[in-house]
């Protein structure tokens, strides 16, 4: 039987998702009220960003924004599908997709996990949440910007997944590139286009990555990505 299917892991994901429903549901609508397009709000970010990045998930350090119960198994299914050991994520926020990750390390037989988040009140109810999973040995979470947090990593990384800032997805994964083992896979969310040149990097095949976007949940910028050199 996997980690996800029953016992300790599932019931603390089950809690997780229901306490982040209710904790980012004002979040959501206030969003959904504007009624702007999904560009004009990723536009709305990525301006925030530019201006004062650590304002802005400063002000978003109650929510959640973390991954649905899908896309938390699909990061799952990778780790155990490439039988990762190594993994380093980018934006671990409350720990929910950190949590679908180490839970494929100890079922994979064992790792290490590296998860970086800004904001330390997150960071320390992450690392809570992974002791209430029973997954805290596998997973360090480091405080801090990645961009200095990610800067000490070891090699052989079997899959990163970006999750944080939408502009820093290139920044992050430049840092990470000497790492990644040849058939590593890197999964983004919310990468979009319009954002740091990230897609525009791994799309072109000269750069030792194949690359393109999922069918689940279309529209939210999800791309799927295998390092080919
Ligand atoms: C979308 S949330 C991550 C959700 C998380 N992966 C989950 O599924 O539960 C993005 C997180 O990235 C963090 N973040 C933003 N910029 C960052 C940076 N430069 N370094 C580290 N963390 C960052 C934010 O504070 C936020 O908690």
């Amino acid at each position: 039987m996997d980690s996800l299917s029953t016992g300790r892991v599932a019931d603390v994901l089950a809690r997780l998702h229901r306490d982040a429903e209710a904790a980012d549901r004002q979040l959501i609508e206030a969003y959904s009220s504007q009624g702007a397009t999904q560009e004009q709000m990723i536009g709305q970010i990525l301006e925030q960003e530019a201006k004062d990045l650590k304002a802005l998930y400063g002000g978003l350090a109650g929510n959640f924004l973390n991954v649905t119960p899908e896309f938390g198994r699909f990061c799952y299914i990778a780790a155990r599908a490439c039988k990762a050991t190594h993994i380093v994520e980018f934006g671990t926020s409350m720990g929910i997709s950190t949590i679908y990750l180490a839970a494929a390390l100890r079922d994979n037989g064992g790792g290490t996990l590296i998860g970086t988040e800004l904001e330390p009140a997150k960071a320390a109810r992450a690392r809570e949440n992974l002791e209430a999973a029973g997954l805290d040995d596998l997973a360090e979470v480091r405080v801090g910007d990645a961009r200095e947090t990610l800067k000490q990593v070891d090699g052989g990384l079997d899959l990163v997944l970006l999750d944080g800032a939408f502009s820093l997805y290139l920044d992050v994964l430049k840092l990470l590139e000497p790492r990644l083992k040849t058939g590593a896979l890197i999964v983004g969310e919310n990468a979009f286009e319009q954002a740091s040149g990230y897609i525009q990097y791994v799309r072109d095949p000269r750069n030792g990555y194949l690359s393109q976007p999922m069918a689940q949940d279309p529209g939210r910028g999800n791309e799927l990505t295998v390092v080919t050199r």
